[in-house]
């Protein structure tokens, strides 16, 4: 099979389109395997629907499905729009709503599905963009790996610690499914946003930095967040699946 092999701000995406919708969770868990297979923190595959330019399935690495994925929409809508299977604006559904992206050369902007509060849970709080994310304000150096995978299985949740320095957001992910840190998850940076803007230390706009070091913008416009920045197809590649 062809594969497109993606990087968006660090996070990695193997990509495919097809025809039928199906379980993948098998072959998600073979491509994305760094020794065995090509290598990724998730899967994405492109289905044609009737209503928008596409449909996507989204597998993490370990194969277990998620509702939605923020990079993975910039990821994904770059290679429909190369591939001639979505023109530039673009609408498509995943199983957390319908997503609008936006192509213009190497950056694409999505507009992320509707977000919410779920829960405080002392100095964290849960939100909901798209899939659920622990967000604590702190110093970024302050991110412990063993706390976050703790966390992570105490509420089924991604789990960030972010800081506002000089008006900049930084934000360091664990990621769900990966069962990692990974080195940028857009939902977790939105999150984290809403997060610092909630408490001042941010307005409407900002500039974030994952753990990549890449630079990406976040804006919160009439309640919908708006997430940009450069994604890059790295490989296509034939793959064997025995
Ligand atoms: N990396 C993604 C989020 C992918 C899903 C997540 N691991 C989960 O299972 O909730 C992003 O960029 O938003």
């Amino acid at each position: 099979m062809v594969v497109s092999k993606y990087s968006a701000s660090g996070n990695d995406f193997v990509i495919f389109h097809a025809f039928l919708k199906k379980d993948r969770s098998e072959i998600a868990k073979i491509l994305c395997d760094r020794q065995n297979g090509v290598g990724a923190d998730g899967l994405i595959v492109i289905l044609p629907h009737e209503q928008y330019d596409f449909e996507w399935q989204f597998y993490n690495a370990d194969g277990s499905e998620a509702e939605m994925c923020g990079n993975g929409s910039r990821a994904a809508a770059h290679y429909a729009y190369v591939n001639e299977l979505a023109p530039k604006k673009m609408q498509f559904l995943t199983i957390a709503g319908v997503i609008e992206a936006e192509v213009d050369g190497d950056i694409v902007e999505s507009q992320l599905t509707e977000h919410k509060i779920i829960k405080e849970v002392g100095e964290w709080k849960l939100f909901d963009t798209g899939v659920p994310h622990l967000v604590k304000i702190d110093d970024i150096n302050s991110f412990n790996i063993e706390e976050a995978r703790k966390l992570r299985y105490e509420h089924n949740a991604n789990v960030n610690v972010a800081e506002v320095k000089d008006g900049n957001l930084y934000v360091r992910t664990y990621e769900r499914g990966v069962e990692d840190e990974t080195l940028a998850c857009g939902t977790g940076m939105c999150a984290s946003f809403l997060f610092a803007r909630e408490q001042g230390l941010v307005g409407n706009e900002v500039t974030v930095y994952p753990k990549s070091g890449e630079e990406l913008h976040i804006k919160l416009k009439n309640n919908r967040l708006y997430f940009k920045g450069k994604v890059k197809n790295t490989f296509i590649t034939t793959f064997n699946v025995t």
